[in-house]
């Protein structure tokens, strides 16, 4: 089993300080989302990791080793970082065939990620012909190609199309489920909660969260309930009655706020209130997201430079 360790990492570059003493551990069997906002560091620090840049001070290794001692560096990682890195005079599989040969990897296991990556229709033509969706694929094809026990993937929904972008978030929990590390960044907070079970959110190259998403959703957004009814002055006179705060919406629901689903639904049909529907609103990762933001007043004070 390998992880993603780092340990005091800090990278500037002249007076910037793009990666900030960060020190957490991906692990694997599961997926973790990569989350901050532009400029947080999240690409730097995948960097580092890959080795495509050195840090100021400590350290950034796989399975216990830096990633340029890794012999046949392919087999152990896959990476994702920029899908317009492919020679666009090359066809797709050609690309795929020097990154193999380069690993001794075979020209048939190009073939299966190609399949697998859904681009073997446009494998003999020329990547420059390639969609940014289809670029995409193709990188997340030479990801894959060493079949590696750890995969780190910069944004890769960019440019997906909606198919895409489902079979991108099964591709991820499958990886995971087969024991590998999984390490994906994302602006994208709908799709993040559609695959991760671990966040790590970082603020102005500092670690702001490293946890589990169900703890991270539920620690900042307390769940409400969503209740439509047929006789709103009612639902509202029996919630009030009972001590709770009820709000209508636009769109015809009702929100109470702090409380169990159970415990209104009985309280409601205790009072004769017509309900028509009744739900648990547990609260997304984007407020959970947005609620850190604001909170981290350091972070949100300091806008980044241009
Ligand atoms: N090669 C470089 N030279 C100078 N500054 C850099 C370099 N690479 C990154 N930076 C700076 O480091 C900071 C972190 O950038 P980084 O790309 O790692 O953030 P990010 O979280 O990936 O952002 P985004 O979500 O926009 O991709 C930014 O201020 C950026 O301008």
């Amino acid at each position: 089993m390998t992880s993603i360790e780092v340990q005091n990492l800090t990278k500037e570059y002249g007076t910037r300080r793009a990666v900030d003493d960060l020190t957490f551990t991906v692990r694997p069997g599961r997926v973790t989302g990569f989350l901050g906002p532009n400029g947080a560091g999240k690409s730097t620090t995948m960097r580092l990791v890959l080795g495509l840049d050195r840090p100021t001070s400590g350290t950034a290794t796989v399975g216990g080793r830096s990633y340029a001692v890794l012999h046949e560096p392919l087999r152990h990682v896959g990476a994702l970082l920029d899908a317009s890195a492919a020679h666009g005079s090359r066809t797709g599989r050609d690309h795929l065939r020097v990154l193999a040969a380069s690993n001794r990897l075979t020209a048939r296991r190009v073939d299966e990620v190609l399949e697998e990556t859904g681009i073997a229709p446009a494998a003999r033509h020329r990547v420059k012909t390639y969609s940014l969706g289809m670029r995409q694929r193709l990188g997340i094809a030479a990801a894959l190609l060493g079949d590696p026990e750890v995969v780190m993937l910069d944004e890769p929904s960019n440019g997906l199309d909606p198919e895409g972008i489902i079979w991108i978030r099964g591709l991820l929990r499958r990886l995971a489920a087969e024991g590998r590390t999984v390490l994906v960044s994302s602006h994208l907070m709908n799709e993040t909660a559609s695959f991760a079970d671990h966040l790590i959110v970082l603020g102005r190259g500092r670690l702001l969260a490293d946890t589990p998403m169900r703890e991270f959703i539920d620690a900042r957004v307390r769940p409400s309930v969503r209740v439509r009814t047929s006789d709103g002055i009612a639902l509202k006179a029996a919630l009030v009655r009972h001590g709770h705060d009820a709000v209508e919406h636009d769109d015809g629901y009702w929100t109470v706020r702090h409380a169990r689903v159970d415990a209104v639904g009985r309280l409601l049909s205790g009072a004769g209130v017509p309900i028509l529907e009744l739900s648990l609103d547990q609260g997304t990762l984007e407020q959970a997201y947005l609620h850190l933001t604001a909170t981290e007043t350091e972070f949100a004070a300091q806008p980044q430079e241009a």
